[in-house]
């Protein structure tokens, strides 16, 4: 007789989310590793819950937008959402998802044998998720390694939509005020100088995620550690004036060791002044699948 799997909870009760350990801070919001384990024989279930950072203050309409967005979205390269946990009250709301074992690609890289070709490969999942966020019209404003999961040594997902907003039909910009610790050294010059948000700003980030990718998230190589270093002595001033001076003087990260020619290119149009001038992640999923066949590594 088929042995039946165990049901699917669609509502997850708190008190059966046994701590295991803290996986990691993104924006406004902390993520924790659980075992949802109902009938507590620890043959529950691994699950990535995020919570709001207390100090954070923002109330949980915060996190709740941000589990409609995830409740919406149903892609292989964007993490799974499986639920959530409302208190009586709503004074604190928990995202459930699915748990990724092999942590962000800042975990996974340093510490794993990667070709360049299986660098290219998780790019262009990147680019994929990417391009299936902005056909919802999302705008995620914070693509950075640290958000990117590793579900096995041949799938990554976009694993944080604590800062994506959705831009309405017929605008092009998200505007926001400023926040204290803004990702500044992966936004776009129009982001810095203007706090405008596009799918193209979007597109600059990928390109630092991408090389991110290409130093194997490498500590020394890292875009603040090489911004401050473009910087030299001058960083007692606002950092953001400076780095907006640099990018207007067209400095930009330096190509990583192994990058191949056309990845160089692809990484600096993600980095062109002119937001029009940048390519769309449909644009890139297919120049990367071109790049790879060309090397069939
Ligand atoms: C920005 O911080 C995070 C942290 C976790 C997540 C998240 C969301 C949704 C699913 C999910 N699965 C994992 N897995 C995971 C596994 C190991 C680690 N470790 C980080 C610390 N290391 C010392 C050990 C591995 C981190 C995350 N993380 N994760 C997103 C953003």
């Amino acid at each position: 007789k088929k042995s039946l799997s165990p049901p699917v909870p669609s509502t997850y009760q708190k008190r059966y989310l046994k701590k295991i350990m803290d996986l990691g801070e993104g924006h406004f919001g902390k993520v924790t590793l659980y075992k949802y384990d109902p009938t507590n024989d620890d043959t529950g279930e691994l699950v990535a819950v995020k919570v709001l950072k207390q100090e954070s203050g923002c109330v949980a309409e915060g996190l709740m937008k941000e589990i409609e967005i995830l409740k919406s979205l149903d892609h292989i390269n964007i993490v799974k959402y499986k639920g959530c946990c409302t208190e009586p009250g709503r004074t604190e709301v928990q995202l459930i998802m699915e748990y990724l074992p092999m942590g962000s690609l800042r975990d996974y890289l340093p510490k794993t044998k990667v070709s360049v070709c299986q660098c290219l490969m998780y790019a262009q999942q990147i680019c994929q998720g990417m391009d299936y966020l902005h056909s919802k019209r999302y705008v995620h404003r914070d693509l950075a390694a640290r958000n990117v999961l590793v579900e096995n040594n041949s799938l990554v997902k976009i694993g944080d939509f604590g800062l994506t907003k959705h831009i309405p039909e017929g605008e092009i910009y998200y505007r926001v005020r400023e926040d204290g610790d803004s990702p500044v050294f992966w936004y776009a010059i129009e982001c810095l100088k203007e706090s405008k948000f596009s799918f193209a700003s979007d597109v600059w980030s990928f390109g630092v995620t991408l090389y991110e990718i290409l130093t194997r998230c490498d500590n020394r190589q890292s875009p603040p550690t090489k911004f401050y270093e473009m910087m030299g002595e001058a960083q007692g001033q606002i950092t953001t004036m400076i780095i907006i001076d640099l990018l207007m003087k067209n400095m930009r990260l330096p190509c990583p060791r192994d990058c191949p020619h056309e990845v160089r290119l692809l990484m600096e149009q993600c980095w062109h002044k002119d937001q029009a001038q940048r390519p769309s992640f449909e644009n890139l999923i297919v120049r990367f699948e071109a790049i790879r066949r060309t090397y069939d590594w």
